[in-house]
This record gives C-alpha cells, structure tokens and sequence, in this order.
C-alpha cells in the first residue's frame, strides 16, 4: 500500500531542495509503491508557492542561497492529502472485493474529479496540472485530469490503473492484462469530451493523437516522472523561477539514474532541455539526452514519436548545427501520419520560419563549409518536405497552401543546380536495391551507415517512392533520396 509513511514525514517541515529529493527517493524506493497523490500536492504546493504572483517580483530579483525554499509544514500536505483521500473514498463506495478496476469505477472516479472542477476557466494556464490546483483551485488541465484519475484510483486500491500519454493527449488502462483502455479527460478545443469510452481500434487510434497505437504506457514510477515532467517553472512568458526549474531537474536526474526514464523520450528531452540551460556536472551532456530521446522512441514506440525529433532539432537549431537540424527534422517529417492542429503547427514553424531562417543566415555568409554545398543536406531537406506532402496526400484535410511554396521554393531555390545534381531521385523499390547493393549503404531509421559501420554521408539514399503507411510502419529501410 502507498502512503504517507513516518520515514517521509520525519523530512518535514521541508526547507531544501535536497528534502524534496529525498522524499521522492523514499517513495520510489519503497518496498510498495510510491503515493501519487503525496507526490503531486508537495510538487504542487511547492511549485505554486514559487511561481504564483503574490511572490512573483520577489523571485526575479531574489539572489539563490543554498536551494532553499520556503518552508513546508507537514500540516499543510496532510490537510490536502486527506482532503483528497475523503473526496475519493466518499464517492466512490467500496465494494469489498476489489480486485481490478471496472469502466464503471474508472468512468466513476473521472467523473468525481470533473464534477468538481470550477465551470469554466482558462485551460491552457500554467500551474493547472498537480493535485494542489485540483484541491485548492477545482482546477485542472488536460494531462491533471488524467492524472488525477490515476491518483484517485491508486487511492482506492486499484494498483491496475496506469496513465497512458501520447504527445498531445491522456487516458487510462485498467484490467487484468492492462488491455482495457478509457477516455477520462478532454482533448483539445472544442471538441465534446468521450470520457469512460475506449480508445478506438480505428483510423483516430492510427492518428499522431494516439501516436499510431504507440504511446507511453506508464508504471506508477513513471507516472511519477509524469507528474515531474508537468512541473512548471513558468513564472511569466520571459522568466522561469530557479528553484522550480532546478527541483525539477534533480528530480528527473533522480528518475533518469534509477531507470525510470527509459521508456519515456519526452521526459528525457525534458531533462536535455534543463540540461541545456543549466548543464549538471559530471552527468550526460544535453546533446546525448536528446539522442537517447530518439533512441528510446525507435526502440520503444516503433518510431511513432515526433517529440524526440523536434527536440532535437531545436538542440542543433539553437546550437548553430544546421545540418543536424535538418537531418533531425526530416526524421521527424518521416514519422507524421494524419492531420493533427498540434503537431501541424509545430512543421509550420520549422518549415516557415526555422528554415528560412537558417537558409536566410547561410545565404549571406561567406562560410566554406556553408550547407548550400552539401548534397546530404539537400537530400535531407527533400525528405523533410516529402514528409509533409505524404501527409497532405494521407489526410482529409487539406495541409499546405500558398504560405508553405513561397519558403519551400526559396529554400530550394538557395542550393546550386550543381549540388541539387547530385541527389539522385530513385523512384521505385527495385532501383533503390540496386542501389543500396551497390553502395552497400542503408538506412537503419535514418543512421546514416556503410556496411562496415563507418558513417558514409555523401551516399546516402533516399528514394521518393510513395511512402504506403502500412509497410512504412515494419520496413527497415528508410524510404531514401540518393546524393552521389
Ligand atoms: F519538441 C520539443 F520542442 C518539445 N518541447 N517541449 C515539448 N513538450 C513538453 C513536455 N510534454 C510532455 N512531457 C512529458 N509528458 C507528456 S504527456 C503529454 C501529453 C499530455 F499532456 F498528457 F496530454 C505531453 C508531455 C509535451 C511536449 S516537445
């Protein structure tokens, strides 16, 4: 049983950083599981107390002593923490047998939370995802509403309830083999909640939405690298408050070294992005985070993921590394299936501001080693717009418009008929085996690699032959555009 263990109250009042981390250690390292609900209250309370307006000018201009933070008294956790045992325990009647949990008490405990949430109020706020908001506030946004369900079911002995996350959206699975799936909280603008229905079998379940049948299926430690993930360190749209932000990459460093990242690639971007901004000494630089972001998504979720790419591209787009971005976004075209609002936006700002940008930058420099002369970076951009053309081909609603040729033609426009000369567009199947025999070159999920290992840049292959989604999915060779 979880709970609020004497190891973990004798930490309290908690002043520092280092108490949070202990505590969170205590509990995921305890022999039962650890308490979601404790968890999110004390991120929660914490995150708030730093990050909410009363002490917002304080925090800008506040120098750092020793990560202190302001004092938590034990009262003020078990205040919040039996306030939402009795919520939970009062509504939902506890049937003796318990055993696994049912649609009806998963639809139950979704309703018990939405039922007390206010009527209505800005969804997308920051801060509106922990079981303080819920508990102080009646307010939660998509991803706490998920979670608060898991939360309140753990609370009620149902140890089969897990968080399932795609990258845009949340929900639940339950039952004996963990093979029962429920809607519990809303997605999107708009659109009517399908709260205690499944998740269905069809084209929406192949969509990026539910990462074509791929998403994270959480254990209770990762549903706690879930709920450290959603902390916020936002104290406005220009600053983050530090001890937030330095809490939650302790806290990810803590579940990254016990192996509860693994199978987790936005919670690892998350970290290389803290990294990025704060390097840990002696731990994992950021740029090998981001790797394994990718590497855990090819491994784990068949590649269904677009997060690890984006983040990493903004990694090298941000670091000057062009042609790594390049490379990074094209993967990333590579993994999108139908439309989806989210995730359209995030290729309309690559494709319509990143890469003019870039192309604007190499344009008018006098670099040698300018991208305009590489024929892999070429190829690669190819493949980043072949991406988004599949999916204009694969989706219902229409994709690209005037706004997208104008940069698409600029940005092709700025490569010499020399260096386009050199990508070699191969059109079927039969000709790219030719090929592939030939230069012994292969994509394995876009590593550039020759037989022998060495990385062979100058051929790769990259045929345009229309991508079919189904084969897509299993082929191991990357649909290639060659560059000779
Ligand atoms: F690609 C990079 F530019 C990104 N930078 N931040 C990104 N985020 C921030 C963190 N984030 C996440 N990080 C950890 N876990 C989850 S689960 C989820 C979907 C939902 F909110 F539950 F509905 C989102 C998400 C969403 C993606 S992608």
């Amino acid at each position: 049983m979880a709970g609020f263990r004497d190891l973990d109250k004798v930490l309290f009042p908690i002043k520092s950083i280092n108490n949070v981390v202990q505590l969170f250690r205590n509990q995921l390292e305890s022999p039962s599981e650890p308490d979601l609900a404790l968890l999110s209250i004390v991120a929660g309370v914490i995150e708030n107390s730093l990050t909410s307006r009363s002490n917002a000018a304080l925090q800008v201009c506040e120098p750092v002593e020793q990560n202190n933070l302001p004092i938590l008294e034990i009262k003020t956790v078990e205040i919040l923490y039996d306030k939402f045992r009795s919520i939970m325990l009062n509504a939902v009647d506890q049937n003796k047998a318990k055993g696994f949990a049912t649609r009806d008490l998963v639809k139950k405990v979704s309703d018990v939370i939405w039922n007390s949430l206010t009527r209505s109020y800005y969804k997308d706020r920051a801060h509106l995802q922990s079981l303080y908001s819920f508990l102080s506030g009646n307010k939660l946004d998509c991803f706490g509403v998920a979670f608060a369900v898991v939360a309140g079911c753990q609370c009620l002995g149902y140890n089969d309830v897990h968080l399932a996350l795609s990258e845009d959206h949340a929900w639940v699975i339950f039952g004996e083999n963990g093979t029962e799936t429920a809607e519990v909280t809303w997605h999107g603008k708009g659109n009517e909640d399908k709260r205690g229905q499944e998740i269905g079998k069809g084209v929406s379940a192949r969509s990026w939405l539910y990462v074509n049948n791929k998403p994270v299926i959480c254990t209770r430690h990762m549903e706690v690298a879930a709920l450290v993930s959603a902390i916020n360190p936002s104290l406005n749209s220009t600053h983050d408050a530090y001890e937030v932000a330095l809490l939650q990459q302790e806290l990810l460093w803590l579940l990254y070294e016990l192996g509860h990242l693994k199978k987790y690639p936005m919670a690892i971007g998350n970290l290389g992005d803290l990294e990025e901004i704060a390097a840990t000494e002696g731990k994992v630089p950021c740029k090998d985070l981001f790797q394994e972001a990718v590497t855990s998504a090819r491994s784990y979720y068949s590649n269904q993921h677009v997060y690890p790419y984006t983040y990493q591209g903004g990694y090298f787009y941000r670091n000057k590394m062009y042609e790594e971005a390049f490379e990074s976004w094209a993967n990333a075209s590579d993994v999108i299936r139908l439309d989806d609002e989210e995730i359209y936006k995030e290729f309309l700002e690559i494709a319509n501001e990143l890469i003019p940008h870039i192309m604007k930058i190499e344009s008018s420099g006098f670099s040698a080693n300018t991208i305009l002369k590489k024929p892999k970076c070429f190829a690669d951009l190819l493949r980043f717009y072949d991406g988004i053309c599949q999916w204009e081909e694969g989706s219902a609603t229409p994709v690209l418009h005037i706004g997208w040729a104008k940069p698409l033609v600029l940005t092709i426009s700025k490569f010499d008929a020399d260096v386009r000369a050199q990508v070699n567009i191969v059109c079927d199947k039969s000709e790219e085996d030719k090929l592939l025999k030939k230069n012994g070159t292969y994509f394995n999920n876009n590593n550039y690699e020759k037989e022998n290992g060495s990385t062979a840049v100058s051929d790769s292959v990259v045929s345009t032959n229309v991508k079919n989604h189904s084969d897509k999915d299993n082929s191991p060779f990357h649909p290639s555009i060659e560059a000779l």
